[in-house]
């Protein structure tokens, strides 16, 4: 998506994140009015400022000024003295409202900004989980993870430090530049003569600046993937001694990122000398015209005090103005990548009228199912089979036939395109989700553990379970003995993605997560793969005690694992080519016959001893 030029270019876009976000919007409304009515007091704060120094020049200093406006005739009539204290009150006065109201407005609207982006944040979060496995699998996590943070937080920063200023900014020169008027068109005119020239620079050199800071953000991603990828790589990168590269590799878009800041800061220290200097001339030309006035008492010398002092007070915002609307215009690209998340609908949800599973007893059958992910090439051509509950079931064939696909369909991490999946007799689109995945268990062959203790680890399986649950599943899944040997026994936190255990470890704690659920449906996809043979027996052995009663799945390119199996089915290319037990299939003398015996022969060969876990 490419990213709006301009705060024009990106109107649409803010149109669009307001839109989205309007019931975060919506819940600050309170915080949001009271915020503005002390911007808008603010504001006034502001143009009032420089009115008692004017009434002290004209009324207590230079009184032989004429005015026609009716309040000074008022102030004509009361004592020098009295005006001079009573304006001096004033002035403090005023700056102290001024201070409140800016306080007020300021932090209730940094509040509200907070509270709305950290909402967002959560919804985005939330969705984001939620989405279907057809979209997670195409989007980069890394990208994901920007989106959630990065951007969010951007949205938020530029919210508060550049937004609302620049919002605030806008109503005070707006009332100036009528104040200014009212008082004196002529010397308006020649004070806004500068805008032009003002607003040229500023749009040029803001490009300029916007252009730099577009490539340094293209360097940082370009450093951030290059450090994602080494520390996600490190045992490669250290064993492969590639770290010298890719430190120069990294210190090449370092360096070049750090020229690009200080150009970025060069050009825009050099916007605002240009501004101050336009600030200069325009204070000059109209402090010229406006003594020639003074001296033919067209106006009187606070007129002039109060002009002056606007342009000073009007331009240090308009300074700003690049700078914010650049960041704005970054921001709005931000929300626009947040707003596109949130658009995306999951292509698996709960149907209207999706009622709670009941407890399943675990009878599966799937009629004339076809299945294709995104190419019309069908990965799954009508498949059609009956399970009994409590049957064990193996899958099992050449890679890429479609093993996997088929039980992620019992999950619903996808919908079939043709045909129906029935449990106990009922379509699975008709139960909640929810309660349809927690009466399945899952053992992959890289099962993913998550950085917390072993305990919560297994209780993930089934949360809230209680610590005697979660013994009773480690000991089911052979894991109790070794984690009771770990530092911290139940209670040690394991590395990222449980990397501090090994391959059967993990395995085993995977097994007891499945485990804890107690699950009628399970699904074992090779999770034997990979292991050693003591590993394997050791983790056989728990799948045996796992998948007892439960209707079982098993894949695996192991046919030996998979012999005692009530059923095998032989996929090649999305179709279930053979089908039967072990003894029917050899008899047949098929595909599944000469796989049996090609793997037979190579265990022989190399003297290897597996072990069946079905
Ligand atoms: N998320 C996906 N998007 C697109 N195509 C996919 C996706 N997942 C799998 N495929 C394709 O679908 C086909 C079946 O894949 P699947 O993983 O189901 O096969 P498998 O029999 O389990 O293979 P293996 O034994 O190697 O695990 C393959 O051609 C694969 O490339």
């Amino acid at each position: 998506m490419a990213k709006p030029k301009s705060i024009k270019a990106a109107l649409p876009g803010i149109g669009r994140i307001l839109h989205k976000f309007a019931p975060q919007i919506r819940k600050q409304q309170a915080l949001l009015c009271v915020s503005f009515i002390a911007l808008v007091l603010e504001t006034v704060m502001r143009l009032l400022e420089p009115w008692p120094l004017k009434f002290i020049f004209d009324q207590v200093i230079l009184p032989q000024f004429e005015s026609g406006a009716p309040a000074v005739e008022i102030l004509a009539n009361v004592q020098p003295m009295v005006l001079l204290t009573g304006l001096c009150v004033a002035l403090v006065l005023i700056a102290g409202l001024r201070g409140a109201t800016a306080y007020l407005s300021t932090v209730g609207l940094a509040i509200a900004a907070t509270r709305i982006v950290t909402d967002v944040r959560a919804n985005l979060y939330s969705h984001l989980q939620r989405l279907s496995l057809s979209f997670h699998s195409k989007a980069k996590s890394g990208d994901l993870i920007t989106r959630v943070t990065y951007d969010v937080e951007r949205l938020r920063e530029v919210a508060v430090v550049a937004a609302l200023p620049l919002f605030s900014n806008m109503l005070t020169v707006v009332g100036m530049i009528g104040v200014m008027f009212f008082l004196n068109w002529e010397l308006a005119l020649i004070a806004i003569a500068i805008g032009p020239l003002f607003l040229l620079s500023s749009v040029r050199m803001s490009r300029k600046i916007r252009e730099v800071a577009r490539v340094q953000r293209k360097r940082e991603g370009a450093m951030a993937a290059v450090a994602a990828e080494s520390m996600g790589a490190i045992k490669v990168v250290q064993a492969l001694s590639l770290q010298t590269m890719l430190e120069q590799n990294f210190s090449t878009h370092n360096q070049k990122s750090l020229r690009e800041a200080a150009q970025a800061q060069k050009l825009s220290a050099g916007l605002e000398r240009t501004v101050e200097v336009l600030v200069a001339i325009s204070t000059a030309l109209v402090l010229w015209r406006g003594s020639l006035l003074v001296l033919r008492q067209a106006v009187t010398p606070g007129d002039l005090l109060v002009f002056t002092t606007y342009l000073k007070v009007a331009f240090k915002p308009m300074r700003q103005l690049a700078k914010y609307t650049g960041q704005i215009a970054k921001a709005t690209a931000s929300g626009e990548r947040i707003v596109d998340l949130l658009d995306q609908v999951p292509d698996v949800q709960d149907l209207r009228g999706a009622k709670t599973a009941p407890d399943f007893r675990g009878a599966i059958r799937f009629e004339r199912v076809s299945f294709f992910y995104e190419t019309e090439h069908s990965t799954l051509h009508n498949i059609n089979f009956k399970v009994q509950p409590g049957q064990h079931v193996a899958l099992v064939g050449p890679s890429g036939g479609g093993k996997s696909t088929l039980v992620s369909l019992l999950l619903r991490f996808y919908d079939p395109q043709e045909g129906r999946i029935l449990i106990d007799g009922h379509d699975l689109r008709e139960y909640k989700l929810d309660s349809l995945r927690r009466q399945i268990s899952i053992v992959l062959q890289d099962s993913v553990l998550f950085a917390t203790t072993v305990r919560e680890n297994i209780a993930y399986g089934c949360l809230g379970a209680s610590d005697r649950e979660v013994e009773a599943a480690a000991k089911l899944a052979n894991a109790h003995d070794f984690i009771l040997r770990l530092p911290q026994g139940y209670n040690t936190i394991l590395g990222e993605r449980g990397a501090t255990l090994s391959g059967g470890q993990r395995q085993r704690i995977a097994i007891a997560r499945a485990a804890i659920r107690k699950a009628p449906i399970v699904i074992l996809d090779e999770p034997t793969t990979g292991l050693d043979n003591e590993s394997e027996r050791s983790v056989s052995e728990a799948l045996d005690r796992l998948t007892q009663g439960c209707t079982t799945f098993l894949i695996s390119h192991n046919l030996r694992a998979t012999e005692h199996a009530d059923q095998i089915f032989y996929i090649e290319n999305g179709t279930i080519l053979e089908r039967g037990t072990h003894c029917e299939l050899m008899q047949a003398g098929g595909s599944y016959a000469n796989l049996y015996q090609l793997q037979a022969i190579d265990s022989v060969l190399s003297g290897g001893t597996d072990h069946a876990v079905a």
